[in-house]
């Protein structure tokens, strides 16, 4: 049977204990990833150790954030095998959680998951950020929105900042050397009524590899017009 040994061991240095059966999910979770990136193209990620480390481990780096003290909505922005959002909602029950994607096989295996691990107030979605923004059952309906390797951050926050209500908190998920494209984003998060608030490095254990955590405040309401129709952020970055 695959182990979590890795992650096990590692989030202590995080600080983060993980529970028995939370270290069951992660065990079922791993063993579906592997099997179903047999079939389909889930992640490049395929060893144990780099699995538990670079999925797992870096997922659950955000709960040392501080904003996860209390029941909290969050939606996973191009979650695609469910990262970070999923091992999130596996370590803190209290999340209200939607994981959303464009591409359908990768919500199909998602959903499959779900169901083995039997995981409560989770919700799945097919379809674009840009389309979601403005549906009126999720647009500025969550605390948090995160994101991992899915855009530049300037067309990031035209994905994900419609979603945050104002007061709520966009996490993007980065690399350590991200100043330039911090500066670049600027007009986007400002346009979109957000405002950076702080970055956090974070050195992930067993590793050399540094990641930053880009927290960013929404302060006010996102104007109607915004997120533009798909494509275009990415085409057109504000
Ligand atoms: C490189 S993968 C990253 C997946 C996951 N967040 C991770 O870190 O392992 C990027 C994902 O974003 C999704 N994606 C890209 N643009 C999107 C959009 N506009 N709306 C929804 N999903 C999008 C893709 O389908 C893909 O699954």
């Amino acid at each position: 049977m695959t182990n979590v040994d890795a992650l096990v061991k590692h989030a202590e240095n995080l600080n983060i204990s993980l529970k028995e059966e939370d270290i069951d999910k992660f065990i079922l979770y791993k063993e579906l990833l592997k099997e179903w990136n047999e079939k389909i193209n889930i992640t490049a990620i395929k060893d144990d150790e780099e699995i538990d480390i670079k999925h797992f481990l870096d997922s659950i780096t955000l709960i040392n954030t501080g904003l996860f003290n209390e029941k909290i909505r969050l939606i996973d922005i191009g979650t695609g095998g469910g990262f970070p959002g999923l091992p999130l909602k596996i370590i803190n029950d209290n999340i209200d959680l939607v994981l959303l994607d464009s591409l359908n096989k990768r919500i199909n295996f998602l959903d499959e998951v779900i169901s083995k691990l039997k995981l409560n107030n989770v919700e799945t979605i097919h379809g674009r950020a840009e389309d979601y923004g403005k549906d009126d059952n999720y647009r500025e309906k969550f605390h948090i929105a995160t994101s991992r390797a899915v855009a530049s951050l300037d067309v990031l926050s035209e994905y994900t900042l419609p979603f945050v209500k104002v007061g709520g908190h966009f996490i993007a998920m980065k690399g350590e050397d991200i100043e330039e494209e911090l500066k670049n984003a600027e007009n986007a998060i400002k346009t979109l009524g957000g405002r950076f608030k702080e970055k956090i490095l974070i050195k992930l254990p067993g590793t050399d590899i540094v990641h930053s955590l880009i927290i960013i405040e929404k302060i006010k309401e996102t104007l109607p017009k915004y997120p533009r129709q798909a494509g275009k952020p990415k085409k057109k970055p504000l």
